[in-house]
């Protein structure tokens, strides 16, 4: 088994654990407050400007050009992505790029964050690739499980985790890409260079339950910070 393949088979039980989430089964049944939709988009928007960062580093990194050129179309298409979110304003939600850039980061938020930004300084394409593949292929995952499910198909939930764009699936998607870019820098790394990098694609599918899960639950630095300074230990995280 390939250590793509490996990741992919052992990443299932999360996968698993995503998709019977109350935040996605909430996005299938239409029953998410504005709230619990708002927390997660102001985080999500700051999320993937962070992948902007991580992008760069692959395309720093790159050990051929072909992997270089891939990179750079990846980045393309998150920026553009990003500019259109940005124009999207639902009435529930105005925003601006000013204030979307001054929106806090939530915990688990910046624990994501820093996870896939720590890869960043070993300057390896095997180390850095899975902690933001993952989150790519978790979210194509999801999105064939939604499609086989019977949602409501009211807005904002109709196009939630609808992948529109066909340039991530297929055989010459970003994704499968990704995971051929993963078995051919395994092939140069020792054992435990392929361990670690698997470790990070688990450790990233991981961190998507606590993201729906902060989501769904609003969990914020203030709501911690009131819980702590009035000693609750209960429900939050
Ligand atoms: C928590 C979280 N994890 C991963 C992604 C990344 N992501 C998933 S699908 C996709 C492309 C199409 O939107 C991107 C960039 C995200 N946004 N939020």
């Amino acid at each position: 088994m390939s250590l793509s393949e490996e990741m992919i088979t052992e990443a299932q039980p999360y996968l698993t654990a995503n998709e019977k989430h109350p935040f996605v089964q909430g996005i299938i049944n239409g029953t998410l407050s504005p709230q619990q939709l708002r927390y997660y988009d102001e985080q999500d928007i700051a999320f993937e400007y962070n992948e902007v960062a991580v992008i760069n580093a692959l395309i720093n990194y790159g050990t051929t050009t072909d992997q270089v050129q891939l990179f750079h179309k990846r980045l393309t298409l998150q920026l553009n992505m990003l500019r259109d979110w940005l124009k999207r304003e639902p009435d529930s939600m105005p925003h601006d790029w000013k204030s979307l850039k001054w929106t806090p980061i939530q915990p688990i938020n910046q624990l994501y964050r820093q996870h896939m930004a720590a890869t960043i300084q070993t300057h390896s394409v095997l180390q850095i690739l899975p902690s933001f593949a993952a989150g790519e292929w978790l979210y194509i995952e999801l999105g064939k499980y939604l499609k086989h499910q019977t949602r409501v198909d009211q807005e904002p939930f109709r196009s939630f985790l609808t992948l529109g764009n066909q340039d991530f699936l297929g055989p010459t998607g970003f994704i499968q890409q990704f995971f051929e870019i993963i078995d051919q820098e395994a092939e140069k790394a020792s054992i435990r260079e392929q361990q670690q990098a698997k470790a990070t694609f688990l450790k990233s599918c991981l961190l998507e339950w606590y993201f729906w899960d902060a989501s769904y639950k609003h969990i914020t630095w203030d709501n911690w910070q009131s819980a702590a300074l009035t000693g609750q230990t209960g429900p939050l995280l």
